[in-house]
Order: C-alpha cells, then structure tokens, then sequence
C-alpha cells in the first residue's frame, strides 16, 4: 500500500521570535509534522537551536496519540554527531530523530559528557534511536549515492529499519535554497523498491515542484519558505497535499 500523504513544514522559516505560536499556527493551518531542522555548526555551516527549544515549542503543538500521527516532531539532526543527542531530544518530545548517513560513523558518544571518537554504524544508530523510544530516519545530501542505503533498508531485523529515508533536494545548513531535481533520480529508486517506505523530499520545496517529486514517489514533503513565506500557509499545505495525494492514488 502506498504510504500515507505527510505535510512537514520546515520551521527554520517560521519567526523564531514568536516561535511556539507560529508551530501551533502551522498545525492549525493543516500541517500533519513539524520538520524541526536542528543545526551545530559543524556538521553545517549554520546554527538554530538544540533541545531545550524543542522543548518549549513542543508545549505548544499536541503530542501524536499514534506513531506517525499528527503533531509528530521531525527532528532532522544536522549535527556531527547524532547518536550524543538521542535521549535529549526524546527527553524535549522529539518523536522521529532523521540523523545523516554522513555523519553516522563518528557519533558513538552516548551522552555529550562522553568523548566521542568511537566509530558506530547507522545500523546501530537506528537500532540504538529505536531503543531511546523514538522513531528513526536517515537522511543523505545531494553529494551522497543512493546507494549507500541499500544495505541499511535490506535488513530483516526490524529494530535495524528506518522509519523513514530524507532525501536532500539541497545541500543543507540553509532554508530558501534552489530545488535540486537531479535528486529525484534518488526518490524515484528508493520508491520502486520500497513502495511502502515514508520517503521524505527537503529542500526548495513548493507548488512549483510538488509534482515532481509527488511522481517521483515521495511522500513526507517538507516545505519552509513557500509555506511561511506564503500570504495563505493553508492555501499552500492543502496544494502541497492534494498534487501528493493525486499521485499516490494513481500508484495504489
Ligand atoms: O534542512 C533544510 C535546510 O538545510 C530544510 O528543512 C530547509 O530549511 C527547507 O526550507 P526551504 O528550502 O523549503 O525554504
């Protein structure tokens, strides 16, 4: 069966100065998730904000009363090392922890007291997010192959399986970037085998390219600038839904 259609506005467009009611504002406007983009400054050459912020905003949008459900947290950690941060973002009310591929192999510390110059593998990372009690993603940037993923999604140990694979339409670290259609090649590979897979699309993502990456066969769709940016979020949110619900209804 076709995965469910999931509207993930990118909160790094929203007014950091009135933070928690514009996360409320988003739900309200019809968002299923809230894409909280967490950024070091290592990892990429930016900073938001870390888990005492996902905290507080997190009092401001309704806990999901199932896996996946309205109001999930999409934390997508863009930090060096993702495996430090599991049970601080499971302790401010991050539900799906999306670490990146690349940084996975030196993340081993298991508290931020810890050094952290062990190697780990995303097996183990995912594995480790779902004993924390969270959901968990992978996310690869444009200059990463599809193909590392294989591996990690032929896994028979369901405690080892994302929950989700974020595929990177711009390099991230910054929101309003170009959309970069070569990724769909990614999309569209992952789709044909995994067809019940949450595939996400992140990056300069809005009505004028939904369909693109709808055909493409993604269904987590995070947008930032053209739902914040827009005169009428709501307008855009159901846009955004309709294009993906089309095609996956085609797909079924
Ligand atoms: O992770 C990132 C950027 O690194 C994204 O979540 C963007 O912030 C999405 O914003 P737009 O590109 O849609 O403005």
């Amino acid at each position: 069966m076709a995965p469910k259609t999931i509207i993930a506005p990118s909160v790094l467009s929203a007014d950091f100065g009135q933070f928690g009611h514009e996360c409320s504002r988003t739900m309200e406007h019809g968002a299923d998730w809230l894409h909280v983009d967490i950024m070091d400054g290592h990892f990429v050459p930016n900073i938001t904000f870390g888990a005492p912020v996902v905290a507080k905003i997190r009092q401001h949008v309704s806990k999901p009363t199932e896996p996946q459900g309205r109001g999930t947290f999409d934390c997508h950690m863009m930090i060096a090392e993702p495996k430090k941060w599991v049970k601080e973002f499971k302790k401010a009310g991050c539900d799906l922890y999306c670490f990146h591929y690349e940084a996975a192999f030196s993340s081993a510390a298991e508290s931020p007291e810890q050094s952290s110059d062990k190697k780990t593998n995303p097996r183990e990372l995912i594995r480790y997010i779902h004993d924390c009690g969270l959901l968990a993603g992978i996310a690869i940037r444009p200059d990463t192959s599809v193909d590392v993923l294989w591996d990690i999604l032929e896994t028979e140990d369901a405690k080892e399986m994302p929950d989700m694979v974020l595929v990177m339409t711009v390099m991230p670290g910054f929101g309003g970037q170009k959309f970069m259609a070569t990724e769909l090649a990614k999309v569209e590979a992952l789709r044909r085998k995994y067809p019940e897979l949450n595939i996400e699309v992140d990056g300069g993502v809005g009505p004028t390219n939904i369909g693109d990456a709808a055909d493409a066969g993604a269904n987590v769709i995070v947008s930032g600038s053209a739902v914040f940016g827009a005169k009428d979020p709501a307008e855009v949110i159901a846009a955004l839904r309709k294009r993906v619900d089309e095609r996956s209804s085609r797909r079924r």
